[in-house]
């Protein structure tokens, strides 16, 4: 119907001079190395479509509600991502899948950047959610801790900017969470921020160690992670584990917003990129040892001793929250 078969076709010259090496060598080098050439170039040409798509209105319409993460896209073109699992947000398999899946729908819409929050007004999130570890299924653990190694590959290696509203509490797989975007603004008050592992009788995988050390000083990490600090908001602002305090969530969302406005100006393509090449090496190292992490949790679970810390600890939450 008019529409042209071949939009882009390259007819290589394999004779020529600059290709004959490498035709003498091999059998249609010439072509290969033309296609070579041309990648680069389209790749160009696709995120210079992307960002055009990425003007367009504002407000799109976006996955629709879910009962677990609440997703929606502001005036601005900037995505919420709002955690609503009750009472404190702990991440059990359900909450990480759905968060898997906002994820996609982020990428995929184009939004010009993410804000993470939660919709209780004094948690941000309560971390791993415990009774996924204690005395588990093994089937749904391996599931579970799978996808949380999901969620943080989309999250901390997303090449959409991402900031942390932080309105509550926000320990150990809560501070993951929030570290693993670009900058956290914090409410301040009475909360507390941290990897807390080490007080459960459990170790923060490697992946949480890295995340941390490249968000405060590895001093600094080193000393929390192994006494299980809990930051207060203050402490937290002083070892630049958050970015800005805020009066409330209202103010923490407008402060993340004001962070994405920076990107504005910058080309998407180099900020994306730039910010890969900076977060290359910890995504790296989970890619390598993805499966071997993946067993460690398994046979960690399986430790009596862990188990044993685990029960205490509920033990002392649910004795916490009776009072
Ligand atoms: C020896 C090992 C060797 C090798 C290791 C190898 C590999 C490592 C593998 C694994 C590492 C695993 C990593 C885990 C990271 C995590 O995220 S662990 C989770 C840590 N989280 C916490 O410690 C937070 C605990 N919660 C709190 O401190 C408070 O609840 C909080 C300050 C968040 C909120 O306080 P408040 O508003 O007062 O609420 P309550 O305390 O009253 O709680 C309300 C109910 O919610 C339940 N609850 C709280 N947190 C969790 C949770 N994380 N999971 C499940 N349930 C939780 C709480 O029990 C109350 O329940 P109830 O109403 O009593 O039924």
């Amino acid at each position: 119907m008019g529409r042209a078969l071949v939009w882009d076709a390259t007819c290589v010259d394999s004779l020529a001079a600059s290709h004959l090496p490498s035709t003498s060598q091999k059998a249609a080098a010439a072509a290969e190395s033309a296609q070579m050439l041309k990648r680069p170039k389209m790749f160009l040409l696709r995120q210079a479509v992307s960002n055009a798509r990425q003007l367009a209105p504002s407000v799109r319409a976006m996955s629709s509600k879910g009962p677990l993460v609440d997703l929606t896209v502001d005036n601005d073109g900037v995505a919420i991502m709002t955690l609503q699992r009750p009472p404190v947000n702990s991440l059990n398999l359900d909450l990480l899948k759905e968060i898997s899946k906002s994820l996609d729908d982020v990428a995929k819409n184009k939004s010009r950047g993410m804000i993470l929050t939660s919709s209780s007004p004094t948690v941000f999130s309560a971390g791993l959610d415990i009774m996924e570890m204690y005395k588990p299924d093994m089937k749904r653990a391996e599931e579970f801790w799978t996808t949380l190694q999901d969620v943080w590959f989309k999250l901390y290696g997303s090449s959409f900017a991402t900031a942390a509203a932080i309105n509550g509490h926000a320990p150990a797989g809560g501070c993951l969470l929030s570290m693993s975007c670009e900058y956290r603004a914090m409410v301040g008050g009475k909360f507390t921020i941290g990897l807390n592992e080490t007080a459960l009788g459990i170790v923060a995988p490697k992946w949480f160690m890295d995340t941390m050390c490249r968000t405060i000083s590895m001093r600094q990490a080193e000393l929390a992670l192994t006494t299980a600090k809990m930051f207060t908001v203050d402490e937290a602002l002083k070892c630049e584990l958050i970015d800005e305090i805020a009066t409330d969530k209202a103010d923490a969302i407008n402060k993340c917003k004001t962070f994405l406005k920076k990107f504005e100006k910058i080309p998407p393509l180099a900020r994306a990129i730039t910010k890969l090449k900076m977060r290359e090496e910890p995504i790296k190292n989970l890619q390598t040892s993805r499966q071997a992490d993946v067993q460690e949790f398994l046979s960690f679970l399986k430790n009596p001793k862990v188990q044993q810390s685990l029960e205490m600890y509920i033990q002392a939450l649910k004795q916490k929250a009776a009072k």
